[in-house]
Parts: C-alpha cells; structure tokens; sequence
C-alpha cells in the first residue's frame, strides 16, 4: 500500500494521546508513592506486602464503576499490572511455578501476581511446593483442575502433606498449539508434551497425526524445547512457548474441547502469610475424610444444606490405604469470618476422621 500524507486530524488526536499518557505516568506515580508509604507502614508493623483480598477488592470496585467505553473485562489486567509494579516497590514477590519459560503454569502466575515478580522455576509441582514451604519462593502456583481431563492429581495429593495453604485462585482458557521448526505436518515422528496437554488433545491427534508417538515430558514448553532441537518433533504448546522457541505454529488450538479451562492454586506458608480476610467473594477448600460406616458422605453434607453453605467442588482421591478409603476435597463458597460458614465448619469437622482447611480465598476476579 501507498504511504499517503500523514492525516491532519489522526495527528491531533495523536497529540492528545500523548499527553493523556504523560497525565497517566504523572498519576501511575502518584499511586506508587502511596504505595511506597503502604510498604513502609508493613514494614514498622511486620506485616505483609501482598494482601489479595485487598487487591479482589480493589478491580471488583473500578469493573463496577468503570463507566466505558473501556471493556470491563479490560479492567482486572490493567490494574493486576499496576498493582504488580507497585507491589514491587513494596518488596519483591518471588513465584515458584513449572518452567521452563512459556508453559501455561508461568501464565497463570503473570496472570495472577502481574509481571513485576521474580521467577523461581521448577521442574514439576513437587519442587514447586518444596520452593514454596522451603522459603526459596514466597508463593507457589500449582494447576489443579482441568475443565476437560478433571482434578490434577498429583497437586492435589501434595495439599495433603504439607504445610502450604492456598491464598488465590485463577483460571485459564489453555489453548494448546502444535509447534514445529517446519510449517507443516507432513514427518512428524513424536509428539512431545505433557500428558495434561496430550489428553486433552487425544482426539485431534488421533485424527490427525495418528501414526505419530505420543511422548510425555515434564512441561509443554519442555517439549517445545525439545521440537526446536529436532524437526522430526512436534510440542504442544501456548503461542509464547513458540515465540520463545522460535517455532511455527503448525496447527493452533488443536485442544478437543474449545473452552478448555485450567485453574490454579496459589499457595502460601501460613507462618509468613496469613489467610486473607473477606473480600465479599471467598471461597474455602477443604480436605476430609469420613468414618467407614453407612450414611458417613450423607452427614458431611448436612451442615451445610442446615447453615445455608454452597458446595462449588466434591471431589474424591483414594486415601491409599488399601481400604478403598477417600479423601474429599471441598470448596464452599464464604469465608470464615462469616458467622454461617463458621458453624457448618465447627459441625463438619466434627463429623470427619480427618479434616483440614486448604485456605480461604477471594474468587478468581478475572
Ligand atoms: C498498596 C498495598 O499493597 C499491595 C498493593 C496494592 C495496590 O497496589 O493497590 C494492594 C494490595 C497489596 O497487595 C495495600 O495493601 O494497599
């Protein structure tokens, strides 16, 4: 295309732009002295930077005045960023999750906490609870469910061995890509990636790729990196870890299921944080599990139907005594501080052979 004269009017609405920006940065800064004052004020208390609830509360309160004509969805990844940089002027957040670089866990983190963190990448969610209990990280992010393929087992059996708690959720659409250093899919041998990513894209590469292996490794970027070494490999991965790689992306979202959504966990030391207060929109999980007598899943759920608790999530793990004995895991929708949701949590805990509280957190406000 011809490059025509500059249009006058594009011009001046540039210039108005510029300086709306230069008001912007003058306010952006305004924001991050006060909440340099904020940090300060922890500080002289001993108390900590982040505080989620608070920040829930703060993109709950402008999705709500947000008078457009900026989407309301546009709000909550605005201000996660700002608040991002300015917690970082508070003290930084270091965030253990899956790396290497690209993978959907290091998304949900940015997502979650903004980019203004340091990066403590792990191997796999193991290492990402050792981090986080060990100190080397302030807080962990783990997935624990999937939309399409279920609970993340392993996550979830990790909750039951550690001191961690959860602190925040959030969720992701993930889109899987098939990635490749060629544009085509004609010799793919192997299809590396993690098995999540595998399951969740069984039928397309049935269909599709049906002569080529299947192989699973630690991470989807993990098999990216692995697609950039040879071009008989193919990875499963998010358009960063294609970027990150330097690879095509062959066929895009080649998921089965078109809203496939994974939520994460983020989790916490609960002698360096404490639990976050009521943000209005809380949800708390919890582990059990029951006598071995008749009726014992029926009587768990009685204080909550009696108390007038929401039960978002029943999920069951075998408790691996050889006794086709359960844990459930629970999440109801409050907060402790709520006189309701305390009682059915007093009733229910004495109804349990096991009980222990997850965390309470605000819903994800994305
Ligand atoms: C400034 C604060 O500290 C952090 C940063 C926030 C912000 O930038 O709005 C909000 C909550 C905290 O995670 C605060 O607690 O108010």
């Amino acid at each position: 295309m011809a490059e025509t004269a500059p249009n006058p009017a594009l011009l001046a609405l540039r210039e108005r732009i510029d300086a709306v920006d230069l008001e912007l940065l003058a306010l952006l800064n305004r924001r991050a002295r006060l909440a340099q004052e904020v940090g300060e004020l922890k500080r002289e208390e001993g108390s900590v930077a982040f505080r989620p609830e608070r920040e829930a509360q703060v993109i709950e309160g402008l999705k709500g005045r947000n008078g457009g004509p900026l989407m309301r969805d546009s709000v909550a990844p605005i201000w996660r960023e700002i608040m991002s940089a300015c917690r970082a002027l508070e003290t930084p957040t270091r965030v253990a999750y899956l790396g290497p670089a690209g993978t959907f866990s290091e998304e949900a983190a940015l997502g979650f906490f903004g980019s203004s963190i340091e990066r403590v990448l792990c191997a796999n969610a193991d290492e990402v609870f050792h981090a986080t209990s060990a100190g080397a990280a302030d807080f962990g992010v783990v997935p624990v469910e999937n939309s399409s393929e279920g609970v993340v087992t392993r996550s979830l059996d990790l909750f039951l061995t550690t001191p961690l708690f959860i602190i925040g959720e959030t969720s992701l659409y993930v889109r899987h890509n098939l990635l490749r250093r060629e544009s085509r899919l004609e010799g793919i041998e192997a299809v590396c990636a993690h098995p999540q990513a595998l399951a969740q894209c069984h039928g397309w590469l049935s269909h599709h790729l049906p002569q080529a292996e299947r192989r699973p490794v630690a991470s989807n970027a993990e098999g990216a990196r692995l697609a950039s070494l040879d071009p008989r490999l193919a990875g499963i991965a998010s358009t960063r870890a294609a970027t990150e790689f330097g690879l095509h992306v062959v066929s895009p979202a080649i998921q089965d299921d078109a809203h496939n959504r994974t939520r994460f966990a983020i989790l916490a030391h609960p002698a360096k944080h404490p639990q976050p207060r009521q943000s209005g929109h809380d949800c708390t999980s919890l582990v059990v599990s029951v006598p071995n007598r008749p009726g014992a899943v029926h009587d768990l759920l009685v204080p909550l139907k009696q108390h007038g608790v929401s039960m978002t999530r029943f999920e069951s793990r075998p408790a691996r005594s050889g006794q086709w004995e359960y844990y459930f895991y629970i999440d109801l929708q409050g907060h402790p501080d709520q006189p309701e949701v305390s009682a059915a949590l007093a009733e229910l805990r004495a109804a349990c052979a096991f009980f222990k509280v997850l965390g309470t957190y605000p819903l994800d406000s994305h």
